[in-house]
């Protein structure tokens, strides 16, 4: 089981969080009987899979962070990097994250050839397992064939789950359509827990999540969640339900997801400034909303400041990557030195 505290510094009770800290076999029992779900007469639904479904939400606990893509610096081909995977897995391993995200939006997966995404997940799968990461891997934004294909690769590695955008070009107009895209994409990573990735604003899909939840766990038997990026918090926190994990995406929401129920994240800037993602968290355990508040502040503030508002996502993808080089180049203690960084993005 993947843990949130710092492998380093066992002993900082400090981080010892509710939201960050490891979950234990009791956790899991008391999630049994907790009143986490929005409907405290609902059930864990009879879906075969359920039966690990808290287990496994216990585990989705805490920090993702979403991670760019290394390519190589060629000027005729951009071509995928594989070798600072192992040394960035170590870093974030070093700032209590629970794991990564892979091929995401911010990880540009939709813009890479098949081999080289498979490339990616095998080397963060591997650099995953050595450092106690979750690995979980975005398979969408491809032709179907693809998708499928990326699909099986998934299983085979045996990864922590799978996340899956729509059709980008046959777009779902109907919740039970967008349940038989991902029933076929799930029936290819049977045993992996599959995530549908609700990101209206860029997919132009914007279905009930309520409804398709519902709909998903009857249909789809490894079905765990959602990895929720929209800004209608009221849905997402009617998705909320036990034995369901709900992935907020969306950094201006933090605080109020955390006041929402929410209890797993991934944001682009966990890469960048996990400390003040973290600063939050804990201001909100620690119940001193004026910090949670501020740090939510700070922390909007500083990604305005470095994507200048940036509206067009490869735009904004690249400002997050200097950024991140930037911060990274003024620490000794970044994940690759001090120094100019050696990561080409
Ligand atoms: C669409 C997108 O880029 N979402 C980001 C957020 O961190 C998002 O950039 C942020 O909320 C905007 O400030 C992450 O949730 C991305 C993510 O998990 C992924 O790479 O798939």
């Amino acid at each position: 089981m993947a843990g949130f505290r710092r492998d380093t510094d066992k002993s900082d009770e400090s981080t010892k969080t509710p939201f960050l800290q490891e979950s234990t076999a009791d956790d899991v029992k008391s999630s049994r009987t907790s009143d986490h779900a929005s409907d405290p007469g609902e059930r864990a639904s009879p879906r075969p899979f359920a039966k690990d479904a808290q287990l496994l939400t216990c585990r989705f606990k805490g920090l993702l962070a979403p991670v760019f893509s290394c390519f190589k610096d060629d000027d005729s081909r951009r071509s995928l990097d594989v070798r600072p995977i192992n040394r960035y897995a170590e870093w974030l391993k070093n700032q209590t994250i629970a794991g990564v995200v892979v091929n995401g939006v911010v990880g540009e997966g939709p813009m890479m050839r098949v081999r080289e995404r498979k490339a990616n997940a095998e080397y963060w799968h591997r650099a995953a397992l050595r450092h106690n990461l979750l690995v979980l891997i975005q398979l969408g934004g491809a032709p179907l064939p693809d998708v499928l294909s990326l699909a099986s690769h998934a299983e085979e590695l045996h990864v922590s789950g799978v996340i899956v955008l729509p059709d980008l070009f046959y777009r779902p107009r109907t919740v039970d359509q967008l349940v038989g895209y991902c029933k076929h994409v799930a029936s290819r990573c049977r045993t992996r827990p599959f995530l549908y990735y609700h990101l209206p604003a860029m997919t132009g899909v914007n279905l009930d999540m309520v409804e398709f939840c519902a709909k998903a766990e009857r249909a789809i038997p490894n079905f765990m969640g959602l990895h929720y990026s929209s800004g209608d918090l009221e849905m997402g926190q009617r998705c909320l339900r036990l034995g369901r994990v709900i992935l907020l995406g969306s950094t201006a929401l933090l605080a109020s997801g955390l006041m929402s129920g929410f209890s797993c994240c991934s944001l682009a800037v966990i890469n960048i400034r996990p400390d003040l993602v973290r600063r939050i968290c804990d201001a909100f355990d620690a119940n001193e909303l004026q910090r949670v508040r501020d740090t939510q502040r700070e922390l909007n503030q500083l990604i305005e400041i470095h994507t200048q508002l940036s509206t067009n996502l490869e735009k904004w993808v690249s400002s997050m990557k200097s950024w991140l080089n930037k911060e990274f180049t003024s620490r000794a203690n970044g994940p690759f030195g001090a120094g100019p960084a050696r990561i080409v993005f």
